[in-house]
């Protein structure tokens, strides 16, 4: 590492490019902040795809006003996915070499002041989308080989980002924020998991975009999410974000680019049956998301990619680290992303103020007292909290009343479920068996049609503790016919 600067960087400081603010600006971006001690700040211009115009102001070091200036440089007047396929290696390069010991920062803090200019474009271009969803859904022609991966600094999208370039995809990668409890979203200097993934991006010479989505996934997700427990119902916060968020924004994204289909590093496949695209699951049985996959629109799946459908999990860190991508040694993420300590409790008791009631058995007798019904969830038996002989379950959440109603395993014994708001990849009457739990069996089903276009699985084996919230997903074989949410009555 050179201890003072190469010419270039000189050059740069002697004669900066680009400074100032852009009038009629369609992004702005700023990186850094007092306790960094440098801030850069990035104006740019997007009209069709290219960056038309670009300016920056740093307040900072010598080394930040330089990369500031060659950063500005190398992406003027390039094509958008040019400009977001640079990387700090590429950054480095126009400065000459490596920088001084110390000043490798600037490299990030520029870069992430552009990126977040182009994220910014992307929010005022996608207006109420970050708010609704994106309503814009239609199928890939298949025709162009180009997909958006949606790539979360995981080991899993990273890796499906790989296949689908070596498949011969050109590919853009695209990282969601999605709420402030991930990694990151601190300052530019912070190991922030937007950073990792561009990078991870930029290390396999792919464009990489940010996209904003802290407020759809808050009214679509996290209010569902603290709402259905405060309603006594059991949600799943990774179907709403794959029914309204995901795929929907890389969706945007993608039309935005003129690129034809999105990938995710989920494990399921998609199949076409003579009636269109369905899903099925995957060769890793044990990492099968299908689960949680079934409200993906139609129009959606007709243009998705799961590449890892077909491979098991040892086999994509085996490729990753093939590759020598940093991200094959990362953790599996948590349950719930938003909630990282695994206390979803305590996360729902911050948001809803829950009002004692009473604990009474099937005939309505009181047996004790509990401080809310969002402490409890139909088949749980931990932390009921009255003594009784033999073991006590949560067979009912009544939140109207405030009741908590418990009693015997064998009263959580369910042999038909209603299902609302469904979602058929195939016909409904293709359905063989049905699925309640993520991690549970599917069991054989019969269904019969009901009001409100709802229906009713008539289960060939009990299945225990079934609560109303829950998925239920149909199955023919491995294919999945559809999905909806499991409704309070039958
Ligand atoms: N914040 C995000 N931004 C972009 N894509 C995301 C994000 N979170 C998840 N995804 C996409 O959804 C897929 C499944 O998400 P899940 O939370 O199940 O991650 P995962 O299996 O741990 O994957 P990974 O190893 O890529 O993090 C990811 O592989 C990725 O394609």
């Amino acid at each position: 590492m050179p201890d003072r600067y190469n010419p270039q960087v000189i050059d740069h400081l002697v004669r900066p490019r680009n400074v100032g603010e852009l009038e009629g600006a369609s992004g702005t971006g700023e990186s850094g902040d007092a306790s960094c001690g440098d801030v850069a700040r990035f104006t740019v211009r997007i009209a069709e795809n290219r960056v038309e115009g670009v300016r920056y102001k740093v307040y900072g070091c010598a080394a930040c006003i330089a990369a500031g200036s060659a950063l500005s440089e190398l992406v003027s007047d390039a094509s958008l996915l040019d400009a977001a396929r640079v990387s700090g290696v590429d950054l480095e390069e126009a400065l000459g070499g490596p920088l001084p010991a110390g000043k490798e920062h600037a490299l990030t803090l520029v870069l992430d002041a552009l990126h977040k200019a182009i994220e910014d474009h992307w929010n005022r271009e996608a207006g109420e989308m970050l708010v609704e969803g994106y309503g814009g859904l239609r199928a890939g022609t298949g025709g162009k080989k180009t997909v958006v991966v949606a790539t979360s600094g995981g080991v899993d999208s990273a890796v499906t980002a790989l296949l689908m370039k070596e498949a011969g995809y050109e590919v853009a990668c695209v990282t969601f924020r999605l709420h402030d409890g991930e990694r990151g979203s601190r300052s530019c200097c912070s190991p922030d998991t937007v950073l990792f993934a561009r990078d991870t991006a930029h290390r396999m010479g792919l464009p990489h975009f940010t996209l904003n989505l802290k407020e759809l996934f808050d009214r679509r997700v996290m209010e569902d999410f603290v709402g259905s427990y405060a309603e006594g119902r059991t949600p799943n916060p990774c179907v709403s974000c794959n029914a309204h968020v995901k795929f929907h924004a890389a969706s945007f994204l993608a039309d935005k680019l003129g690129f034809e289909r999105v990938a995710t590093g989920h494990y399921a496949r998609v199949v076409e049956e003579p009636e269109g695209a369905t899903m099925a699951r995957p060769v890793d049985e044990a990492k099968d998301q299908t689960y949680v996959l079934w409200p993906v629109p139609r129009e959606l799946l007709a243009r998705t990619i799961f590449p890892l459908g077909e491979h098991r999990k040892e086999e994509v860190r085996r490729i990753a680290e093939d590759r020598g991508l940093a991200v094959a040694y990362t953790p599996e993420s948590q349950d719930i992303c938003f909630i990282p300590d695994g206390d979803y409790r305590g996360f729902v008791r911050k948001s809803v103020a829950a009002e004692p009631g009473e604990i009474v058995d099937r005939e309505g007798r009181a047996l004790g007292r509990h401080k809310g019904v969002v402490d409890f969830t139909v088949g749980q038996r931990r932390g009921i909290g009255v003594a009784a002989p033999t073991p006590l379950y949560v067979t009912e959440v009544r939140p109207k009343t405030g009741q908590v109603v418990v009693g015997k395993k064998a009263d959580l014994e369910t042999r038909e479920v209603r299902v609302g708001g469904l979602n058929w990849f195939l016909p409904p009457e293709r359905a063989g068996s049905v699925q309640i739990r993520y991690n549970g069996r599917p069991v054989p089903c019969e269904m019969e049609h009901a009001e409100g276009g709802e229906v009713v699985a008539h289960l060939g084996a009990p299945v225990f503790g079934v609560a109303p919230g829950q998925s239920a997903v149909f199955y023919d074989g491995d294919k999945v016919v559809g999905g909806g949410v499991v409704r309070r009555d039958t």
